[in-house]
């Protein structure tokens, strides 16, 4: 196995923040007296990643993810456990471990609203010394290959959220990271640049051996990048190991898509949707033998559960239905 660059024992982590009262009067005495109240966001969290790992970090809305970004990144301190990213402690921001990694927050920018991102990405080459002639071979390929090359000389604030988002991506990787955490990195991103991203990605994670840390509503992104999938409930691991273990797992519900030769006249059961006129899809877990007379069937496909169905079931905590 690679070497472990991340390394975190029981993490966890609550925000501090103060109850809002109702009411003039309650915002009222709110000023004289804030009743403090603590969100807990990561319970005794443990990870460890290998260099060279891609993995996507899933979870509902609230579920820890961006939280425990922000702790591996140096954002936020950990309230209890410890954190070791590349041998550092993150929130001691080291130079030289701000060096090596990159950090692209879909919520957050980093780019100079009212100027253009190309000047963003020059007073990052200045922050981390990076060589004048590496800085625009860098640019230019990651220009090139994201397709933006036109617009990061407009002004951030008059480019698309797509575009944006690209640029976000500029920033998180021209320093050349050994570990780069994604939280959302397809954000407004079209399905023809998302193809570009990740393939983008995977070269820089082949040819360098780039660690990828990368959380994503957007399924495709795991898929096609994520070996490993790690999955929080609020703010606990529920799942860690590959993707196809995670599809082999809970992939205990499929579905028979059946197409007969004369429509099912008799009232459609509960577990049995009706596609088309004589095509239905029929819940196997429901009917283990297909509740259809044989000889009216002319052809019975499986469909397994598809990564967003398991993620729904296991974030709604029905994967055993
Ligand atoms: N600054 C903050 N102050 C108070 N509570 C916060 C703060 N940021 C996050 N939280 C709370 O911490 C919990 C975890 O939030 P976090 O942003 O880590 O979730 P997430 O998994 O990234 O969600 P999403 O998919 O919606 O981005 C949530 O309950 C959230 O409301």
């Amino acid at each position: 196995m690679n070497k472990i660059v991340i390394d975190c024992k029981n993490v966890s982590f609550k925000y501090k923040t103060y109850k809002k009262s109702l009411g003039f009067k309650g915002e009222f005495l709110d000023f004289f007296k804030r009743e403090t109240e603590y969100v807990p966001a990561l319970k005794s969290f443990d990870l460890r990643i290998a260099k060279g790992e891609i993995v996507g970090l899933l979870g509902a809305n609230g579920a820890g993810k961006t939280t425990l970004i922000k702790i591996l990144s140096g954002v936020i301190p950990s309230n209890s456990g410890s954190v070791m990213v590349l041998g550092y402690n993150p929130y001691e921001k080291k130079a030289r471990f701000l060096h090596k990694i990159g950090v692209l927050f879909g919520q957050k920018s980093q780019l100079i609203w009212d100027l253009p991102a190309v000047d963003t990405f020059s007073m990052l080459k200045e922050i981390y010394q990076i060589p004048t002639i590496e800085f625009h071979e860098r640019l230019n390929y990651l220009a090139t290959e994201l397709d933006i090359s036109e617009v990061i000389n407009r002004p951030v604030r008059n480019l698309s959220l797509g575009q944006r988002t690209k640029c976000e991506l500029v920033c998180s990787l021209i320093t050349k990271p050994e570990i780069v955490f994604l939280d959302e990195p397809t954000l407004g991103i079209d399905i023809i640049s998302q193809m570009k991203i990740y393939a983008l990605l995977k070269k820089f994670n082949e040819t360098s051996n780039m660690t990828i840390l990368l959380t994503s509503h957007n399924t495709k992104d795991i898929e096609t990048l994520a070996k490993r999938v790690v999955i929080i409930n609020k703010g606990i691991k529920r799942f860690d190991d590959s993707l196809k273990k995670l599809m082999t797992n809970f992939s205990n519900r499929y579905f028979l898509e059946v197409t007969t030769d004369k429509e099912i006249d008799n009232e459609i059961l509960e577990g049995i949707t009706k596609l088309g006129q004589m095509d239905y899809l029929v819940d196997a877990k429901k009917f283990p033998t297909l509740p259809f007379d044989t000889k009216h069937i002319l052809k019975v496909q499986r469909k397994d559960s598809s990564l967003d169905q398991i993620l729904e079931r296991i974030f709604l905590n029905k994967e055993s239905d």
